[in-house]
């Protein structure tokens, strides 16, 4: 038997009966694929999403330092946060934001109450950061209960997820996780990488979002879908990234011009276009002044 994480084992599906052939003699084959290009199998680590928490309660128990980290994650993805904690041991940081984010929080101000989970409406998603592991432990068997995800911050056991060390500049996100095994290591790599990253990448990320729009709106069916996907990568692949950060509305049209033949025009055939264009345009208002 695999040891605790893997220890789940595959079942029977209840629509299916003995009589019911063996599904992967029903897999079909493909003779000139080659496995061995697709990617490998790393058991063991987590699976990273970028959660979506918007306009979602979230119930914080802990005010102190790692409830004002957690504060900084969660109004940054717009959540709607209950926060429960004695006024007494709340960090600067964390009084702060309760005073600054009053439509976002709702500030509890007194210790963690078992009908805390039942009476908050709609919670999505809870998170504890306290100095009381028998409290934590508390909470963590009652949302197993209650089948609510939750993070229990020093007690991995108790974790259905872990927060990462995370870089943020404008839409962009990047989080590193060293799965547990070194948190401090986590934030020392994050510096590493955002280190690495060209000047002016947020504002690129901005500009190729306002491209695809753009691009939406002027070919939006879905049988597109191909076709759009493979240009937008293209532009991506052929624009440097100091380029595309300095994109300009008509830049942007000028390159939209090549997208029905499956063209993308470099930065500087763009510009060329585009200056030829506006020399154009002078020229006939002065002719028709
Ligand atoms: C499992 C996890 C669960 C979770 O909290 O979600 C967890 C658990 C524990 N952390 C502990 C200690 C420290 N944690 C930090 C810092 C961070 N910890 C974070 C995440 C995680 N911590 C998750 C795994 C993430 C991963 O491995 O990648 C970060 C990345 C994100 C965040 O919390 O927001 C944030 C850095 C953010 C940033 O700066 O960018 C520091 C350093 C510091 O404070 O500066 C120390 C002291 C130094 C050290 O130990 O490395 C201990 C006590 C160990 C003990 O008693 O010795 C436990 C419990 C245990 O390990 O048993
Ligand atoms: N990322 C991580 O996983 C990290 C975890 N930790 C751990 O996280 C926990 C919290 O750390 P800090 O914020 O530094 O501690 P802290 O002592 O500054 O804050 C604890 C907070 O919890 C509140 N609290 C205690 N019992 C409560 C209850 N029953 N109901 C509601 N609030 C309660 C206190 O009033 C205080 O606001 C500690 O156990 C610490 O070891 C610490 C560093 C990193």
């Amino acid at each position: 038997m695999l040891p605790a994480p893997y220890a789940s084992s595959t079942y029977t599906h209840p629509t299916m009966t003995s009589a019911t052939p063996d599904p992967l003699s029903l897999v079909p084959t493909f003779p000139d694929e080659d496995p061995s290009t697709y990617p490998p199998i790393q058991p063991g680590g987590s699976l990273i999403l970028a959660w979506q928490v918007r306009n979602k309660r979230v119930l914080l128990v802990g005010g102190g330092n790692v409830a004002a980290t957690r504060l900084v994650h969660l109004l940054n993805a717009d959540a709607l946060i209950t926060l429960i904690a004695p006024p007494a041991g709340l960090h600067p940081e964390t009084a702060h934001r309760l005073k600054t984010h009053q439509s976002r929080i709702t500030y509890v101000p007194r210790h963690f109450e078992p009908t805390d989970l039942t009476t908050i409406p709609s919670i999505s998603l809870v998170l504890t950061a306290i100095d009381d592991p028998i409290a934590s432990t508390e909470i963590y068997t009652q949302c197993k209960k209650l089948n609510l995800p939750v993070n229990v911050a020093d007690v991995p056991p108790e974790c259905d997820f872990y927060f990462g060390s995370v870089h943020r500049d404008g839409p962009l996100q990047i989080m590193v996780s060293t799965g547990g095994n070194g948190p401090k290591l986590a934030a020392m790599i994050r510096r590493k990488v955002a280190d690495s990253l060209p000047k002016q990448t947020a504002e690129a990320i901005v500009k190729v979002g306002e491209l695809r729009k753009m691009l939406r709106v002027l070919a939006p069916g879905k049988e597109e879908g191909g076709k759009r996907m493979d240009w937008m990568s293209r532009v991506c692949e052929v624009w440097e990234f100091e380029e595309l950060a300095g994109m300009t509305k008509v830049d942007m049209e000028v390159l939209l011009e090549g997208y029905k033949d499956g063209v993308v025009r470099g930065f500087k055939e763009v510009r060329l276009v585009g200056s030829v264009r506006e020399g154009e345009e002078e020229d006939d208002k002065r002719e028709g002044a």
